[in-house]
């Protein structure tokens, strides 16, 4: 089949390209992603069965004995898989619906309504887009966006109607559990609690919520919904429609990750990674896209405050005998991250301390 030449508007929603049949049996050229035929997945590549449970409830009302057991498999999550699954969680079925929900309705809005939110700015609080940085990728990813800011300030698209309640609500949760979660982890390195506050200030935690739309697509085999990427913040807390598409790489191969209900998927990010001193490791995830089904998914990354400086944890670094990153102040870090195009992991692999 001849493909269509590269499309060559700036921003064109995904959606509105999708449903306007004007590519029904093969996508602009800019789509392809180039993948490795050892990166293709089988569908027996489903590994749920083997992947982390947390089950956060033991974490928070369990017994000093229960608790101290799901801090030490927390431990071995955090090192050998760098993401897991989190179950018993206090966040409502109710509350998951209803943010998947609103993003749907924000993404059904015309056009004219979402582009008002159409920014070049990449700390702009609240951001539309398409793909993953229009301005600077040459390859074009299936997928339309919004990112918002949600703390230490509240921002929130004014429409739809109930957008703005459903988000706070759903951030004050997810924040609630990144925190508890964060706590737990750090008690998994050994690391004193009350440091927590004074190495990454997470009182002003900074939150930022992405509702992620991948309509269906002619090719899927041939494009991405997202490139393979680890994500900037200290955890991520993933909401999914019930729709497969997550992959994450694993011991080196990619394997699919199938979205189970009333279930958040968690993984570790950079500034986890840098301040464990590399021990726990930032994993790297993309989507895929499929051609009958839409899918959604909502990301929620908690991280440091913008004028941390995050650096590997002084008695990690001295029990390690080894330095294994430079340390940088959390804003500047998002800033070149979100800037630039989402080459696997550019910007984190600078910080790396290398002997020569
Ligand atoms: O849609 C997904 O499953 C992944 C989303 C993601 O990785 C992100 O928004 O950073
Ligand atoms: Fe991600």
């Amino acid at each position: 089949m001849e493909a269509q030449a590269p499309l060559s508007l700036s921003n064109h929603a995904i959606k509105e390209l999708s449903e306007s049949q004007a590519f029904t049996s093969s996508i602009p050229s800019n789509f392809h992603t180039f993948r490795n035929s050892d990166e293709e997945l089988r569908p027996e590549d489903f590994i749920n069965e083997e992947i982390p449970i947390i089950d956060f409830s033991l974490l928070i009302g369990g017994t000093a004995m229960e608790r101290s057991e799901v801090i030490h498999h927390l431990c071995m999550a955090c090192r050998e898989w760098g993401f897991f699954m989190v179950v018993n969680h206090e966040i409502p079925k109710r509350l998951m619906d209803e943010m998947l929900d609103a993003f749907e309705k924000f993404f059904n809005q015309s056009e004219e309504e979402k582009n008002e939110y159409i920014n070049k700015y990449a700390l702009h609080p609240i951001r539309y887009g398409t793909s993953v940085n229009t301005h600077e990728d040459k390859i074009r990813y299936w997928r339309d966006y919004v990112k918002i800011f949600v703390n230490p300030e509240f921002h929130s698209p004014v429409k739809p109607f109930g957008f703005r309640n459903t988000l706070f609500e759903y951030a004050a949760s997810t924040r609630k559990m990144g925190e508890e979660l964060l706590k737990a982890i750090w008690e998994s390195l050994e690391l004193n609690t009350e440091d927590i506050e004074v190495a990454l200030d997470i009182k002003s935690c900074f939150q930022i919520i992405i509702g992620n739309l991948y309509p269906p697509c002619p090719q899927p085999e041939l494009a991405l919904g997202l490139p393979p990427h680890s994500d900037h913040g200290l955890l991520t807390i993933l909401l999914q429609n019930g729709i497969n598409g997550l992959q994450v790489k694993h011991n080196n191969k990619w394997l699919h990750i199938k979205p189970l209900p009333n279930v958040f998927i968690v993984n570790i990010g950079d500034q986890m990674e840098l301040v464990s001193n590399g021990r726990y490791k930032s994993v790297l995830h993309r989507a895929e896209v499929n051609g009958k089904n839409t899918r959604m998914s909502v990301a929620t990354i908690i991280g440091p405050s913008h004028e941390a400086i995050v650096a590997p944890a002084p008695q990690l670094v001295e029990h390690d005998h080894h330095l294994a990153f430079h340390g940088m102040r959390f804003k500047d870090f998002l800033e070149q991250q979100q800037a630039n195009p989402l080459k696997q992991r550019s910007i984190f692999d600078l910080l790396r301390v290398t002997n020569d």
